[in-house]
């Protein structure tokens, strides 16, 4: 068992980590709560759901909703049809939302927590490898057409309970997609995390790196937001990889590309464009060995660097008008960095030619 504390500007939460934790829920849940509400998906409905609701069979109002799995549920219709069901189950400002699942139901519901009656308690259960950053600093949002989580809030949920045995049903995909931000922590704050990393072999991780990763990884998450809460500053380095990971999300449609493949693609660009800025020599090479030995995706097919520029203007770093990019003076030294048009174009433009020679 672990645990971890986040404090923030109005709580402190736990991070509950431990395997099988899905059949205790009734010891982490106040029985105070008018009702119970648990969002999940389909996926994960029919694999722990059912763990959930035993374990709080004796509260007298516990409800679910399934909503369909992966990124498209990351919408104003998803979220306008849980506020629907939130008020038909006669939810109060006394009750508490589960999110059940991945990142994808953690931020939808906990952005539906956010705003019904203008704030409720949510706790987030992440089941991916990926939501033990998803999971942590309060983050919620849902997507528009044009940009990736730009209708939002920074919510904290009451307590987050992982348990990291739901990961063994985790796909290949879904195991790559939540390592790109276990890589991600590592870049920015700790090198012997990136150089363990490196040296796995996705497929073959064992249970005890698995944790050992997961838990280095929340903690570098941890330590980021509770020192910079709202993002005025280093909270900015968890988007490493982003700035352009978010533009193709969006660019090639939502769910195309996975966050973490996309943040993947991201972080190579961003270590390239720092070599090319600090005229230093990331281990850009080594980074793209083992995501090409681990399967990611790193073609960037029909793509062009007008319209990720004209994408990445909407991330929520721009500042008048200008693209502020995470790059990396070393591993675990990041900055930001405001960049020209002219010269992200021209940067965008050798990483894409670079991609189609892969
Ligand atoms: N709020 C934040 O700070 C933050 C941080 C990182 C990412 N995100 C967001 O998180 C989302 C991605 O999260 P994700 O990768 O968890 O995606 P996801 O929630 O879509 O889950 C990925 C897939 O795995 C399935 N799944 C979930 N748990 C499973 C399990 N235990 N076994 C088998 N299948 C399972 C899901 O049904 C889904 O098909 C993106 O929208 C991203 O923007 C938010
Ligand atoms: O917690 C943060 O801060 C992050 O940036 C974590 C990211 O992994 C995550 O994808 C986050 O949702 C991105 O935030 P956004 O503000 O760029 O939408
Ligand atoms: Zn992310």
């Amino acid at each position: 068992m672990a645990q971890l504390d986040v404090e923030t500007s109005v709580n402190k939460y736990p991070i509950h980590i431990l395997e099988n934790i899905r059949h205790q829920f009734n010891q982490y849940v106040s029985k105070d709560y008018s009702a119970i509400f648990i969002v999940t998906d389909e996926r994960v409905a029919n694999l722990y759901l059912e763990d959930v609701k035993e374990s709080l069979a004796s509260h007298p109002k516990v409800f679910h909703t399934v909503i369909p799995a992966g990124e498209q549920s990351k919408s104003i219709e998803a979220y306008y049809q849980l506020q629907t069901q939130a008020i038909e189950y006669g939810l109060d400002r006394q009750s508490l939302i589960i999110a059940l699942g991945g990142g994808v139901v953690g931020d939808l519901a906990g952005f539906v927590a956010a705003t019904f009656m203008r704030g409720i308690d949510y706790i987030q259960a992440p089941t991916t490898i990926l939501a033990h950053d998803s999971s942590v600093g309060g983050k919620v949002a849902i997507n528009h057409a044009l940009g990736k989580n730009l209708i939002g809030n920074f919510y904290p949920p009451v307590a987050v309970i992982y348990d990291i045995q739901t990961l063994q049903s985790l796909p290949a995909k879904e195991i790559r997609s939540g390592y790109a931000e276990i890589v991600k922590e590592a870049l920015i704050a700790d090198k012997e995390l990136f150089e363990d990393v490196m040296q796995e072999k996705l497929n073959q991780v064992t249970n005890a790196s698995l944790r050992d990763h997961i838990f280095r990884g929340i903690k570098i998450k941890t330590h980021f937001v509770q020192e910079d809460e709202k993002e005025k500053g280093i909270r900015a380095f968890l988007n490493f990889g982003h700035t352009l990971g978010h533009a193709l999300e969006s660019e090639y449609g939502y769910g195309t590309l996975t966050h973490g493949e996309a943040v993947a693609i991201g972080m190579l660009f961003a270590m390239d464009v720092s070599n090319a800025v600090f005229s230093n020599c990331l281990p850009v090479e080594t980074l793209r060995k083992w995501l090409n030995l681990n399967s990611y995706p790193l073609v960037l097919d029909e793509i062009n660097s007008e319209k990720l520029l004209s994408r990445m203007k909407s991330d929520k770093k721009v500042s008048n008008n200008h693209v502020q990019m995470v790059l990396l003076k070393e591993i675990g030294n990041p900055v930001l960095v405001e960049l020209n048009d002219e010269d992200i174009q021209k940067h965008l433009e050798n990483f894409i030619n670079k991609m189609m020679k892969n």
